[in-house]
């Protein structure tokens, strides 16, 4: 096809391999709206459907692992990808299929959110799928973002304090991941600090804890900004710092709708950067 090169636009691009939320809060609805938000354009293969809501999870459909991978392919045999993240993925077949195509590609921008549970309890990650996680996908990671439960879960120990964080962080950076960003979400305290390993320094970020019941989807909508700077060429620490200003954000003004826990607000960021 005859393309005019002088009116095309040089774009970033970002892909989630993640499940669909219904009520567009988590899942690859929160993170597009983030990637668009964030100047990226957004494409996704999808891994399951949810029919979830502010009240919860009322049913998973996963996808079988050749439909997650046709997705894969489509976008990256045509259009390209700068940085890749992923979240639900449910099963052991569709890591391995992810981690496989991921390898084909030689995408080295991958940022594995690893989802393990929603927040009203549903299974997003089918236990036995942990192992395929680590030894399969952790390897080929650049930024894994685990929040406190998922690390634990991960490495097999539980986490108290802040050494036990740092020895988490260590072995998850022994599984093969470049970087691992340890979430304070489920801490306690007025702040609500993520801590970054990058194989030899420990680096914090505290941002002030809000009260408030909208967090649905914070964790896939802070991966997917930190995907969104990865694909714009910024450094893990930096995007990092732009992820956690965006989820402060979202946090902050987040929307009343729905009869549970509501969604967080993409657009508050950038709102915010308008001049009034
Ligand atoms: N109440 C809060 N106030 C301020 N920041 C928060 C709050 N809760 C979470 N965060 C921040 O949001 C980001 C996501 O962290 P969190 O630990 O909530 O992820 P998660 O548990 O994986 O989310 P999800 O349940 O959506 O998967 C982190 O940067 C964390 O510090
Ligand atoms: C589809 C989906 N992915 C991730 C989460 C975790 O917030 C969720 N609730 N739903």
């Amino acid at each position: 096809m005859e393309m005019d090169i002088h009116s095309r636009q040089q774009v970033a691009r970002a892909l989630t391999i993640a499940g669909s939320d219904s009520g567009g809060g988590a899942g690859i609805q929160a993170d597009l709206k983030t990637f668009q938000e964030l100047g990226v354009y957004g494409m996704s293969a999808i891994t399951a459907v949810t029919a979830q809501n502010t009240l919860g999870v009322q049913a998973v459909y996963p996808l079988s692992p050749d439909a997650v991978i046709q997705q894969i392919h489509a976008v990256g045999d045509d259009i390209g990808v700068d940085a890749v993240k992923t979240g639900m993925l449910f099963s052991s077949e569709i890591i391995l299929a992810v981690a496989e195509a991921i390898r084909h590609f030689g995408w080295t921008k991958v940022v594995v959110d690893p989802v393990m549970v929603a927040k009203g309890g549903a299974v997003l990650l089918q236990e036995e799928a942990i192992r395929a996680l680590t030894g399969k996908l952790l390897p080929l990671t650049a930024v894994v973002t685990p929040n406190i439960p998922e690390a634990e879960q991960l490495t097999g120990s539980s986490i108290r304090g802040k050494a036990d964080k740092e020895e988490a962080a260590r072995r998850l950076a022994g599984f093969g991941a470049r970087y691992v960003i340890i979430k304070g979400g489920h801490d306690e305290g007025a702040e609500a600090v993520d801590l970054l390993f990058d194989g030899r320094y420990f680096t914090e970020l505290a941002g002030k804890r809000i009260a408030t019941g909208h967090t649905h989807g914070t964790g896939c909508t802070f991966s997917a900004a930190l995907t969104a700077g990865l694909a714009r060429g910024l450094e893990v620490e930096s995007a990092m710092r732009e992820a956690k200003a965006f989820i402060q954000a979202a946090i902050e003004d987040g929307i009343k709708i729905g009869g549970g826990r509501g969604p967080t607000n993409h657009w508050a960021f950038q709102r915010s950067r308008l001049p009034r």
